[in-house]
C-alpha cells in the first residue's frame, strides 16, 4: 500500500477547507470534553482509571476464530437521525451478549449519537465481554475517561488526527492495558495507522466527512493488511449476507449498529449474524 490514493480535494483542513460534518463533530466534542474536565480535573479522572477493574483483553478475544459479531449501542446518528429509543442500554447489551455477540460497542457521543458515559458504565456493569468505547477520541483526558468507565476498546479514528496525536493516544490507551480500535476509510489512512502500531485497524464504509456508504471500501484495503492485523468491517451490515460478503473479503469480525438496534429482537438478529459467521468458518471460506 502506498500514499498514491492521496487527499481528494479539500481533504486537507486549511481555511478554504469545506466544514465536513466529521469537523462539526469534533468541535461539539472539543467543547464537551473542556466542561467535563472542568467537573472532573485530570488528576482525579487518571485516580477512577487506575483505581478501575482491570480491563479485558481484547485483542484476544477478536482474534478467535470465527467471524466476531461487534454489537452496538446506537440511539441516532448524523446521517439517519434517531433509530431507536434504547431506554435500558444495559439490557441491549445483555441480549447482544445472549446472541452471541463477541463485543459491545456504545457510543458516548450526546450531541449527534444520543450516548454518553453513563451508557458506557451501565454496559460494562451488565456483560463481561469487552466494551468499546465508540466517540471521537481526541485528548488523553477522554482516554482516562474511558478506562474510567469501564472500557477495554478504545476507538481513534485516523480522520480526526494528526499523526503524532494518533501515536500517543494509541501509546496512552496500550499503557492503560486497553486495545485500540484504529479506524480508517482509505489506502492513506490505512498506511498511518500501520505505522502509527495499530493492532486492531477497523475499515469505516461510511465515509465520516460526506457519511456515504460504500461496501467496497473494506474489499480494497483489507488485502493489504497484514494478517497479525485484526480486521474489522465497520458499518453497511444489514443482515447475513453483508456479514458473508465482509468475512469472504478477510473480515475478522464486523461492527453493527442499525442493522441491529432496528430489529425488532436485537438478540435474534444477533444471533443470525453469528450463525452466518459460523457456518463459514466450517466451510473454511
Ligand atoms: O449503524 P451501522 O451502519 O451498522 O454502523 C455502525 C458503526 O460502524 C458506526 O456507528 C460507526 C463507525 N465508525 C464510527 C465512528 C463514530 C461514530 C459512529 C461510527
Amino acid at each position: 500500500m502506498t500514499a498514491e490514493h492521496a487527499h481528494a480535494e479539500g481533504d486537507e483542513a486549511g481555511p478554504s477547507a469545506p466544514v465536513s460534518v466529521l469537523d462539526e463533530i469534533l468541535a461539539g466534542v472539543r467543547e464537551d470534553v473542556a466542561r467535563r474536565q472542568e467537573q472532573v480535573p485530570l488528576e482525579r479522572i487518571r485516580e477512577l482509571a487506575a483505581a478501575a477493574p482491570p480491563p479485558l483483553d481484547a485483542y484476544a478475544a477478536l482474534r478467535r476464530p470465527g467471524v466476531a459479531v461487534i454489537a452496538e449501542v446506537k440511539r441516532s446518528s448524523p446521517s439517519k437521525g434517531k433509530l431507536a429509543e434504547i431506554a435500558d442500554p444495559a439490557d441491549l447489551a445483555g441480549d447482544y451478549a445472549a446472541g452471541g455477540a463477541r463485543a459491545i460497542s456504545v457510543l458516548t457521543e450526546g450531541r449527534w449519537f444520543g450516548g454518553s458515559l453513563d451508557d458506557l458504565a451501565a454496559v460494562r456493569a451488565a456483560v463481561n465481554i469487552p466494551v468499546l468505547r465508540k466517540d471521537f477520541v481526541v485528548s488523553s483526558y477522554q482516554v482516562h475517561e474511558a478506562r474510567a468507565h469501564g472500557a477495554d476498546l478504545v476507538l481513534l479514528i485516523v480522520a480526526a488526527l494528526e499523526q503524532n496525536a494518533l501515536v500517543g493516544l494509541l501509546e496512552r490507551i496500550e499503557s492503560l492495558g486497553m486495545t485500540a480500535l484504529v479506524e480508517v476509510h482509505d489506502e492513506e489512512e490505512a498506511d498511518r495507522a500501520l505505522e502509527a502500531g495499530a493492532q486492531v485497524i477497523g475499515v469505516n464504509a461510511r465515509d465520516l466527512r460526506t457519511l456515504e456508504v460504500d461496501r467496497s471500501v473494506f474489499e480494497r484495503i483489507a488485502p493489504g493488511l497484514p494478517s497479525s492485523i485484526v480486521k474489522i468491517a465497520e458499518s453497511g451490515v444489514r443482515g447475513p449476507h453483508d456479514l458473508i460478503r465482509y468475512a469472504s473479503a478477510g473480515a475478522d469480525a464486523v461492527l453493527v449498529g442499525e442493522g441491529l438496534v432496528t430489529q425488532k429482537s436485537p438478540r435474534e438478529a444477533v444471533a443470525e449474524l453469528v450463525n452466518a459467521g459460523n457456518h463459514l468458518s466450517l466451510l473454511h471460506i
